[in-house]
């Protein structure tokens, strides 16, 4: 299977805390391997709130994350960009790539492994992101007044894909957790506008059921195709999809 591991393929290792994962297959995505099949618990312990434990175990019991570590990728999040390019072919002939939300990297390292180091990728996070050979690293608030200028000029010269994975973290409150998430789209969408080529393409993670109404009108005025897509690495009880529009119609 294309896009990420298989459920369901392979022995589970059995071991405490993510023993060795087979390597998948050499497709983009690859299948499991040797990801896990026995199903981890994990005991709660003094001092651990249920929140930590439930991450614990799901952490454990979650093939991609199992895949992730096999490949060395640097999050399971690496998977979602694989599937997406899969399904709409974002990555292909990119030369220049702004990736906002980047840390720890998987995204990025799934570009620069895609397209090899004739492509610039301008990695944006306010969280501290390891060097990654190829890619420009700028730790800054996307939402500083200067941000968009500072990653103008590290692109040197007009983007062809301009990928938002950004998140604050969630509140807890659906609600809340929304509006900010689709607001860091807007800002997002707003800058790509203005340093994508004619013809790129934007993607930004948004929140399912909520108001993007106005995100939606304005993607659609630049963009030739705007649809939404959940990758399977996408966690399915989460609300989280992307917005992915390609055919910048370029600036007015
Ligand atoms: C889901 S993680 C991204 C994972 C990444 N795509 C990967 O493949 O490893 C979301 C990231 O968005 C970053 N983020 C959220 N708001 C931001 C902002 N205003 N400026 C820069 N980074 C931001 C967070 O620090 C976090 O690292």
């Amino acid at each position: 299977m294309a896009g990420g591991p298989r459920k369901g393929g392979g022995k589970g290792s059995g071991g405490k805390g993510g023993g060795k994962a087979g390597r998948g297959g050499a497709g983009s995505g690859g299948s499991l391997g040797g990801a896990r099949q026995l199903r981890e618990r994990v005991r709660s312990a003094r001092g651990r709130r249920p929140s930590s434990t439930r991450w614990l175990e799901r952490q454990l019991n979650d093939p991609y994350v199992a895949e992730a570590k096999a490949r060395g990728y640097r999050s399971r999040a690496a998977f979602k960009l694989l599937q997406l390019d899969e399904k709409v072919g974002l990555l292909k002939g990119a030369r220049r790539i702004v990736d906002l939300g980047a840390a720890p990297g998987g995204w990025t390292q799934v570009a620069l492994q895609r397209l090899g180091p004739q492509t610039r990728v301008v990695a944006v996070d306010y969280l501290e992101m390891a060097p990654m050979a190829g890619a420009t690293v700028l730790q800054i608030d996307f939402l500083d007044d200067d941000a968009p200028e500072k990653i103008a000029a590290a692109l040197e010269g007009p983007a062809d894909l301009v990928l938002s994975d950004m998140a604050a973290p969630t509140t807890g409150h659906a609600k809340t957790d929304h509006i900010r998430v689709v607001a860091l789209a807007e800002t997002a969408l707003a800058f790509a506008v203005e340093v994508l080529a004619p013809g790129g393409a934007f993607v930004a993670k948004v929140f399912q059921g909520g108001s993007e109404r106005e995100l939606l009108e304005t993607l659609k005025r630049n963009f030739e195709t705007v649809r939404h897509v959940k990758p399977p690495a996408s966690r399915a009880e989460s609300s989280e999809l992307y917005v992915v529009a390609q055919g910048f119609r370029g600036k007015d």
